[in-house]
């Protein structure tokens, strides 16, 4: 038995069959819907079924067809009819009719009904067949007993098939749950306890029910209240910037889940941003590397890069706090546009910090902040990038306490990192929805992104994070070669340490001081990462790999001459990862394009001269 929880635990509510029943739990925040086409259970839908009813459950919601020991081409037809996008078993089905289930494309959940002497041995055969096992009590009746089973048995079930948790759950087992561990816990299904008569459930109490689930459920990715991911984080700053960090902390949760900010928030997304942005599917690409690929274009969006997600966010805390002035660093100049932009827009001063080498590489980026207002300082220490500009930036917030530091990435001191990854995790939001509306899936196999400080990777991950199921695939930026000594793939050769106010992973030598960085990329070339990728790379969940000058560079050739569209250099390390794995022909791929190519035109005009 495992000690880690699966987060955001799932819930089916099955047996439904009601249709103004199923529309009022419609609304509740569950995974799944089951309707029982087994005509000995008292739940069964006989003709009462609404299809058009089931039509319109929200996509969000799976519906499952539960059979027992029923023909195929029977439950093949009422998958058609209903709509349905899985199938749970509860008899002695073959694993044939497992196989030929999932290739007509739909999940399968096969059900065993456990006691004492179940022999999890028998499970192994169904591994690659179905999706999901339920383990349900052993009952005359095949399910809906309302029995409870001895949860202690399963310790001896060590595969690697998440399961439903199922038998007689109710309002009472909250603490049970809490307590149960299991690593392939996946879901809990809910039925007769919640019922007033067979198959028409208490909305009331199944809503009370979910809403004490949700707060015993831990998301093992999220910050603690420490401001940690696991080992790292924190909050190690100069004591004369403590009343600025600790008046940040204590408000930013407040202001960002009032209706107020939500609604400004969402209102400038969409009307000022130009969210959703779409998500493509590249066809050319897509027959290239003989999968399909889809990018999220965030070099769609006003100022083109995925920046101004969080400058809008971080904008309206700091009018809210009362700020009149505003401090950023910026390397590559997409957060640098991105803060002059929102300063513009509500009338506040910019001050933006730029590696004096960025402003050489990125002068575009530099005309526009000035056209915006921003005043553009040169940061002349260091390489002259941004770890320097950064540097710059806190040394003005230390001598101008009031100014508010309007942070790019998922870097810098507990609550600034969570604060920009819940700001720019809109973007897995959106992909989410997009994906189950163009593929009738919320996951991809596949969600790749770029990695400086991290913060387009955090958004585009987000809501994925667990989604173990789906892989998630961070690329650094590695220059001249990862040991040429002329790189900036800080996770693939860092180490534990210390920047900018928190505890991550970067790039240093013996003696603990922060080695220069490099890439032909001004947004990737950080020493540091963010800490909740440094805690991704540890604890496995995400692969951090890399990519060179050189890769990037074809791959944005390749993307601009296969589909008429040009990547930023550091969306081109994403793309660049395409060449480094093996997809099937099936996989879904997001490639997150997280800033248009514009800015870079001159390093591309010399690369490809
Ligand atoms: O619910 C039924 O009547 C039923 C009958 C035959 C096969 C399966 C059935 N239900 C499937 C489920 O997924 C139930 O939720 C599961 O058996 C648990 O039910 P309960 O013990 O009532 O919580």
């Amino acid at each position: 038995m495992g000690t880690k929880r699966k987060l955001q635990m799932k819930t089916k509510v099955c047996g439904l069959k009601f249709t103004s029943n199923i529309e009022a739990l419609a609304k509740l925040p569950i995974d799944y819907m089951g309707f029982i086409f087994y005509p000995k259970s008292s739940r069964y839908v006989g003709e009462e079924l609404d299809v058009f009813c089931l039509k319109n459950i929200p996509k969000g919601i799976k519906k499952i067809g539960v059979f027992v020991n029923e023909d195929l081409d029977i439950i093949m037809f009422k998958a058609k009819k209903y709509g349905l996008n899985g199938i749970q078993l509860h008899g002695e089905e073959s694993l044939q009719i497992c196989e030929s289930i999932k290739r007509n494309g739909l999940e399968v959940i096969k059900a065993f009904q456990i006691d004492e002497e179940f022999d999890f041995e028998k499970l192994a055969a169904y591994r690659s067949s179905a999706d999901y096992f339920l383990f349900d009590t052993k009952s005359k009746q095949y399910g809906g007993s309302g029995k409870k089973f001895n949860w202690g048995i399963l310790k001896q079930y060590k595969g690697k098939t998440p399961f439903f948790l199922s038998g007689g759950i109710g309002a009472d087992d909250v603490k049970d749950i809490k307590e149960f561990k299991h690593e392939q816990l996946y879901a809990l299904d809910l039925n007769s306890a919640f019922e007033d008569v067979p198959a028409q459930k208490n909305k009331n109490k199944l809503a009370r029910f979910l809403k004490e689930i949700k707060m015993t459920t831990k998301n093992k990715y999220a910050v603690d209240e420490r401001g940690y991911y696991g080992q790292f984080g924190g909050a190690f700053i100069p004591e004369l910037l403590r009343a600025n960090v600790d008046e940040l902390r204590e408000n930013y949760l407040k202001i960002i889940n009032s209706k107020q900010f939500q609604t400004d928030y969402h209102r400038l997304l969409n009307n000022y941003v130009g969210r959703p942005t779409p998500l493509t599917k590249v066809e050319n690409l897509s027959k290239q590397y003989g999968t399909n690929i889809y990018l999220k274009r965030e070099d769609l969006t006003h100022t083109g890069a995925h920046k101004i997600n969080n400058t809008i966010g971080q904008i309206l805390i700091a009018k809210y706090m009362g700020k009149k002035r505003i401090i950023a660093e910026t390397g590559a100049g997409q957060h640098g546009v991105a803060t002059a932009t929102v300063c513009a827009l509500f009338g506040l001063e910019c001050v933006v910090y730029m590696g004096a080498l960025d402003v050489q590489r990125q002068a575009p980026n530099v005309a526009r902040m000035k056209m915006l207002g921003a005043k553009v300082i040169p940061a002349v220490s260091g390489n002259q990038t941004l770890k320097d500009a950064t540097n710059e930036a806190i040394r003005d917030w230390i001598a101008n306490p009031e100014s508010f530091y309007l942070i790019g990435s998922v870097v810098g001191p507990h609550p600034y990192p969570d604060l920009v990854t819940r700001l720019q995790s809109i973007i897995s939001k959106e992909i989410r929805k997009q994906l189950q509306e163009e593929t009738g899936n919320l996951n991809p196999d596949y969600v790749i992104a770029c990695v400086g400080g991290g913060s387009n990777a955090a958004g585009a991950f987000y809501h994925y994070l667990n989604e173990e199921k789906v892989q998630l695939i961070a690329v650094e930026a590695s220059g001249l070669g990862v040991n040429s000594g002329e790189t900036a793939a800080t996770i693939t050769i860092g180490d534990v340490g210390f920047i900018h106010g928190s505890k991550t992973m970067l790039m240093q030598d013996e003696d603990g001081q922060i080695t220069e960085p490099y890439s032909i990329s001004a947004g990737l070339d950080y020493p540091g990462v963010g800490p909740l990728h440094a805690h991704l790379a540890v604890s496995g969940r995400v692969s951090y790999i890399s990519a060179t000058d050189q890769e990037a560079l074809d791959a944005a050739k390749l993307l601009a001459q296969s589909e008429g569209i040009i990547p930023a250099l550091e969306s081109a390390h994403a793309l660049a990862a395409l060449d480094k794995i093996k997809f099937k022909k099936e996989d879904v791929v997001v490639v997150n394009l997280s800033g248009r190519g514009d800015k870079d035109m001159e390093t591309y005009m010399k690369a490809f001269a």
